[in-house]
């Protein structure tokens, strides 16, 4: 089975060609080639297939997919560093021109722009705020806000560096709030429009960025910034600990840009992932 490995600043993805939609991805299979060390290792699966023969991109205006799977085998609405690395994939590989078109995902069709830079900007559409929630972390009970960038985020202002936090385990939520769980970012404001966030995915565990989870941040970081709704618009510095992205928040929809790499490409066997 042919696969690409990209990332976008460190949030790590298996890329899996599948022009014609033959691909049978089972939750174990996913989680066994994201294992890191029985399989490549990734944070999600990216399955690239042509939107004309997948039922889940019927009616969007765009010629692939992006099937996105969480590192657990777990299905996922939406990914931010996901979509940015998949149009980088699929220019790299001469299946799309540079330039500006849409990508087809669970969360409807995002459209994505080349530049010159490297970098990857995609319009991640309207993030949408609904309301407060609380996430803890062993007694400690972290107030947040809850923003759907396509997937569900809680995310939560600390005033300690976000380095010192402990993300060994999962943080606590309300599952009445989140039915189908929820990534929990931690940001800190470190300058004028700049944060740092650590995130906690749902489906990954710690991950080193979460493109959804930056403009949730910069949702939450606005917000209290202008203290009540609606969002001003604003570009933020998120830093992550795998680097820095940029969210820009227009008031009608939200941009996030940074960089996208593919870094191999080769042959995996199937037969030969662990199943332990
Ligand atoms: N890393 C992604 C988000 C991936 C999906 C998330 N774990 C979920 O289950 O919603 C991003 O860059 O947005």
């Amino acid at each position: 089975m042919r696969f690409l490995k990209g990332h976008g600043t460190e949030n790590d993805f298996v890329i899996l060609p599948d022009p014609d939609g033959e691909l049978e991805l089972t939750p174990s299979f996913v989680a066994r080639l994201c294992d890191r060390r029985a399989g490549i290792g990734a944070d999600g699966v990216l399955r690239a297939v042509r939107a004309k023969a997948d039922p889940e991109a019927a009616g969007q205006d765009a010629e692939w997919f992006m099937d996105y799977r969480n590192g657990d085998g777990s299905v996922a609405e939406m990914c931010g560093n996901g979509v940015r690395v998949f149009a980088r994939y699929l220019v790299d590989a001469g299946l799309a021109e540079p330039g500006e078109w849409n990508v087809a995902t669970r969360s409807g069709p995002r459209p994505v722009a080349l530049g010159a830079d490297g970098d990857v900007r995609v319009d991640m559409g309207v993030p949408d705020y609904f309301g407060t929630s609380v996430a803890t972390l062993g007694d400690r009970e972290f107030p947040g806000v809850s923003v759907s960038v396509g997937n569900p985020h809680l995310a939560c202002r600390v005033d300690e560096p976000v380095a010192v936090l402990d993300l060994g385990t999962a943080p606590g939520f309300d599952p009445a709030v989140y039915p189908h769980g929820v990534n929990v970012e931690f940001f800190r404001p470190v300058g004028d429009h700049h944060v740092e966030m650590r995130v906690h995915e749902r489906g990954a565990g710690e991950t080193r960025s979460c493109g959804t989870g930056t403009v949730a941040v910069a949702v939450a970081a606005a917000l209290g910034l202008a203290g009540a709704e609606p969002v001003p618009p604003g570009r933020w510095t998120v830093d992550v600990p795998g680097g820095r992205v940029t969210v820009t928040l227009t008031g009608e929809t939200a941009f996030l840009a940074g960089p996208a790499v593919l870094v191999a490409e080769g042959e995996v066997d199937p037969a030969a992932l662990s199943t332990s």
